[in-house]
């Protein structure tokens, strides 16, 4: 299901939707976190957030990822409203629908990198057998499948985030979040790992991702830029990183 069906064949749906949403913090003075934001995701879409520091960037990505409510406004994930949830109905929409990818990895030290990816499957109604089997299947996709039993400590920082990102997409979500995905990463590991969020976003994924770096950006299919809790910009990266190992009807890459 999706917010907003198609309208003539070919569109693509709208996955997720935040509309008009303001969010303001109040420990002293208020802070408009975001004043009035409106951005669509469509099925299969792979876009950037920047901004400067304090521009509202995680603000709008814990809406998206349902860790909060906007103030005013509205949040839609496959045609549910987040904001008329209950908190626990909440918690398990955020559990089925988003996969979170994070700068610090956020694995469980004591668990295998296999356990770590069947953490989430808790959600779903799935036989201890089978979420072994998915898991393997999970970290083969992002290129680690000989190192199911090994700890997070045994593994560098780029296997890390790929068994985060196996993880990430334990449950099928609607929405792949990263947030400053390859910020503790060297450059050649973070263009690994960007080159593998390319890869899935070539499988179909939905990815919203926020960085500091252009270049990280410029894998995206778009760049929204936030200024002090507005969006300021929506760019389209012309022949991104992103598109262009791909054919795109043939129309990209020829610029
Ligand atoms: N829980 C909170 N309580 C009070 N103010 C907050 C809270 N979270 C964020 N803010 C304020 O809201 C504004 C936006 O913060 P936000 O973290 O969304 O920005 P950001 O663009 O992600 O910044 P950065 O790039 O530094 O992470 C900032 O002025 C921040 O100080």
């Amino acid at each position: 299901m999706s917010v907003h069906e198609p309208g003539t064949p070919g569109e693509t749906a709208t996955v997720v939707a935040a509309t008009d949403v303001r969010r303001t913090y109040h420990l002293g003075e208020p802070v408009h976190a975001l004043d009035g934001v409106s951005l669509s995701l469509e099925e299969g879409s792979f876009t950037a957030v920047m901004g400067p520091s304090g521009s509202g960037k995680s603000t709008l990505m814990n809406l998206f990822g349902c860790l909060d409510t906007p103030d005013e406004g509205t949040v839609e994930i496959d045609g549910r409203s987040v904001t008329a949830l209950s908190g626990s109905d909440r918690a398990r929409l955020r559990g089925t629908e988003i996969g979170f990818v994070f700068q610090t990895f956020n694995l469980m030290p004591r668990l295998t990198a296999a356990e770590n990816v069947t953490m989430p499957m808790v959600f779903h109604d799935v036989v201890d057998e089978d979420r072994r089997a998915r898991a393997r299947t999970l970290l083969e996709r992002v290129g680690l499948g000989d190192r199911l039993d090994h700890a997070p400590s045994e593994l560098s920082g780029g296997q890390r985030q790929r068994v985060a990102i196996a993880r990430a997409l334990a449950n099928e979500p609607t929405l792949l979040l990263a947030d400053e995905p390859t910020g503790n990463l060297d450059t050649e590991t973070g263009a690994e790992i960007m080159d593998l969020f390319r890869e899935l976003h070539d499988d179909g994924r939905t990815i919203l991702m926020v960085t500091h770096e252009r270049a990280i950006a410029e894998h995206a299919d778009r760049i929204v830029h936030l200024v002090d809790g507005t969006l300021d910009e929506i760019e389209e990266v012309r022949g991104s990183k992103a598109a262009s190992g791909r054919d795109r009807s043939g129309s990209e890459g020829s610029e």
